[in-house]
């Protein structure tokens, strides 16, 4: 007869606070306790070889945390979450020990505060905000290897463009950095690669500088027609030179807008109050917006070499990096005048000082640059034809308020465990799509964790399929939410990766787990956004033969129902219906009756409550599948006892 126990008794996640202690939950088990209940992890200790070692060893495991160690420990304390509490449980699995006194199970775990790094200025509202949340520490001006020094205590770190956010401070942060929030749009100073890998969120403040940066555009478009600046310098040198600043007319010129963006939007609605004509440049804008706006959409040739002025507003991308180059120089119309207040990085400097030199581009008005603050002795900066400001696009007391509370929220939000609207590096939902699936999301999750606790120890999990029914058009369903929760409840249970949503495709890589999924319309409630979720698990043997399906996959199928609980409603070829809370025990018997009242009475002697039942067959009186949600985890032998019911065939115990 098959019989099994989850082997792997750990379930945590660790993208909030998270204190945890210790408890000898009763005399012959240990328990992890955590303040919002991710955390549970019941240890046997009747298992455990030395019983009197075990505490020391948990003791020394915790010596590779900052702080000394006193119960309860804080996870929160230890430079690798994560890892920390995954070799606590490998060292109490090589003893056998009760450990008495160890906590009260009941006292209160203290809510801590989270670390919040702040390494430049931001608003005082957004300070505040923090503040009232977390200990917020503001540093400004940290080298590279103070900031990586620092890291390894910080929950979050906020930064505006000033501060690289690279792949050593994320090394350096050993898990325990939970998010970056950008105080800002552009995000090319922080490697998001490095974060997606090392799980850590980042989100930005995409929407309060827009209207100061489209202003700084307007202001240096203006400013550079009629040389304020240069003019002011010279009246301030004691000269009066009207001869040498006569300047150009901006009505009825053409301005190109380089990035149809929030920022470029802007500005062609400002320049066209201006008088001016303007075109556009965007492989990626909707072409009616920009009709809307009475702006053509036009190629990028046809944009440069038509423009009188050109406005740079597109990201910094390995496609946009020095785009803006000798080549690109050479299709201008002579005389043409460029403000950038995007990013330094899209043109080639070199390459402008010598399309300045020839008279190629006549003037330029630059925020931002290749390396900020650029060398003093920069022939662009120091040329004469050229305008400069020190990167103040967002710099307006509005947007600098906006902004910093813009990224307080986004990154209190993220520490709450909350989905983010402004994520880069993770699925973005809008607010109105992530209330309705939150309910399948915890059905996601849970189909994940039970469908590869079905599988057979030694079968390699590679490949999963997940099938989305719903009577919405397949093409208006969007699943990188669910995917990446499914991905979470497989490799949770049968690795130490910590899976939230920022690295989930990518872990799943990594451990070489190939996801495909299907979108299949049917015949249900339009009001729901899904209206069932398949896993299936292929090239694979499984612990209980039965939730193997026709075609010889894993496959279980799971719904939501009666106000947002996740059901599951099939297994292999069995309908069921049990809710998908506590734990479960599939058993697989002779459809006979007495089946339900024998389990029902084995589990009742040993006080193990039973929340849920349900019996699911394919032909009567032949086969049947019972599926039980009980809410304590039952002990060995009284699961042996389930199996020593004659009519029970198989049965296996899963943890939720
Ligand atoms: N100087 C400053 O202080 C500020 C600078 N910025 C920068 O301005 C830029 C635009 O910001 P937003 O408008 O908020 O961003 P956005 O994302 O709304 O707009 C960027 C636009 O560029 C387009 N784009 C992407 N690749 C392109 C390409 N190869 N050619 C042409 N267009 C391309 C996108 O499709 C998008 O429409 C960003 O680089 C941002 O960092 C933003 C605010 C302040
Ligand atoms: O938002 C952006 O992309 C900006 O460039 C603004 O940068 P800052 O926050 O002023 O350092």
């Amino acid at each position: 007869m098959a019989s099994s126990i989850s082997s792997n008794p750990t379930s945590f996640k660790t993208n909030v606070p998270c204190p945890i202690k210790l408890s000898n939950s009763n005399n012959n088990s240990l328990s992890f306790l955590h303040s919002n209940s991710t955390l549970s992890c019941p240890i046997n200790l009747s298992t455990f070889k030395k019983p009197e070692k075990t505490l020391f060893q948990v003791v020394n495991v915790s010596k590779t945390c900052e702080s000394s160690v006193s119960f309860p420990i804080k996870l929160s304390s230890f430079k690798k979450p994560e890892k920390t509490l995954f070799q606590v449980v490998n060292v109490l699995k090589t003893h056998e020990s009760s450990v008495s006194n160890a906590v009260d199970p009941d006292e209160k775990i203290p809510f801590q505060k989270p670390t919040i790094l702040v390494s430049e200025k931001l608003g005082e509202g957004g300070l505040e905000l923090l503040r009232s949340y977390g200990n917020v520490e503001c540093l400004y001006d940290l080298s590279p290897e103070q900031l990586c020094e620092k890291i390894g205590s910080c929950d979050a770190l906020i930064v505006r463009s000033g501060t690289k956010v690279t792949r050593e401070v994320f090394e350096a942060a050993q898990g325990k950095l939970k998010v970056v929030g950008r105080a800002g749009v552009g995000i090319d100073n922080v490697d998001l690669q490095a974060a997606t890998e090392f799980g850590c969120l980042v989100v930005n403040a995409p929407t309060a500088n827009t209207i100061a940066a489209a202003e700084h555009g307007i202001a240096l478009l203006a400013g550079m027609a009629r040389n304020v600046a240069q003019a002011d310098a010279s009246m301030k040198a004691g000269k009066w030179q009207r001869n040498k600043y006569v300047g150009v007319s901006l009505v009825g010129k053409t301005l190109a807008v380089m990035g149809f963006g929030k920022v470029g939007s802007e500005v062609a609605r400002r320049a066209k109050g201006l008088g001016m004509h303007v075109i556009a440049h965007d492989p990626y804008a909707p072409a009616d917006r920009a009709r809307a706006a009475g702006v053509d959409l036009v190629s990028f040739d046809q944009a440069i070499s038509t423009a009188d002025f050109i406005t740079l507003h597109m990201p910094l991308t390995p496609a946009t990096k020095k785009v803006f180059n000798d080549e690109t120089f050479s299709k201008m119309k002579k005389g043409v005048r460029i403000i950038n207040v995007a990013r330094g990085g899209v043109i080639d400097e070199d390459a402008l000082v010598r399309a300045l030199d020839s008279g190629v581009v006549a003037q330029a008005a630059l925020d931002v640059f290749c390396e900020e603050p650029p060398s003093k002795d920069s022939k662009l900066v120091q040329h004469e034809n050229v305008t400069v400001t020190p990167h103040l696009g967002a710099s307006t007391k509005e947007a600098q308020e906006g902004v910093a509370v813009e990224i307080a929220e986004a990154v209190v939000g993220a520490l709450n465990g909350e989905l983010s609207a402004t994520a880069v590096n993770a699925p973005m939902v809008p607010a109105e799509v992530l209330s309705e699936l939150a309910p399948y999301v915890v059905l996601a999750e849970k189909l994940g964790r039970l469908a590869v606790q079905l599988v057979a120890g030694g079968s390699g999990v590679q490949a999963i399929k997940v099938v989305y029914k719903s009577a919405r058009d397949p093409d208006n369903l969007d699943t990188r939410l669910l995917r990446a929760m499914i991905i979470k409840g497989i490799i949770e249970p049968i690795s130490d990766s910590f899976v939230n949503l920022v690295n989930a495709d990518f872990t799943a890589k990594q451990k070489g787990l190939r996801i495909s999924e299907e979108r299949v319309m049917v015949d249900a409630s339009p009001n729901a956004p899904v209206d069932s979720v398949q896993v299936q698990i292929s090239n694979v043997q499984s612990k209980f033969a039965s939730a193997i399906s026709d075609n010889g996959d894993i496959s279980i199928e799971g719904k939501v129902k009666y106000g947002g609980v996740p059901h599951l409603t099939v297994v292999g070829s069995f309908g069921v219906d049990v809710s998908l809370e506590g734990n479960l025990i599939l058993c697989r018997q002779v459809d006979q009756p007495g089946m339900i009242g024998h389990v029902g009475n084995v589990l009742g002697e040993q006080n193990v409550n039973v929340s849920f039942m349900s019996v699911g067959r394919t032909v009567k009186r032949t086969k049947a599948i019972m599926a039980i949600g009980v809410d304590e985890e039952p002990a060995w032998e009284t699961l042996k006892k389930i199996g020593e019911v004659p009519a029970i065939e198989e049965f296996v115990f899963l943890k939720l």
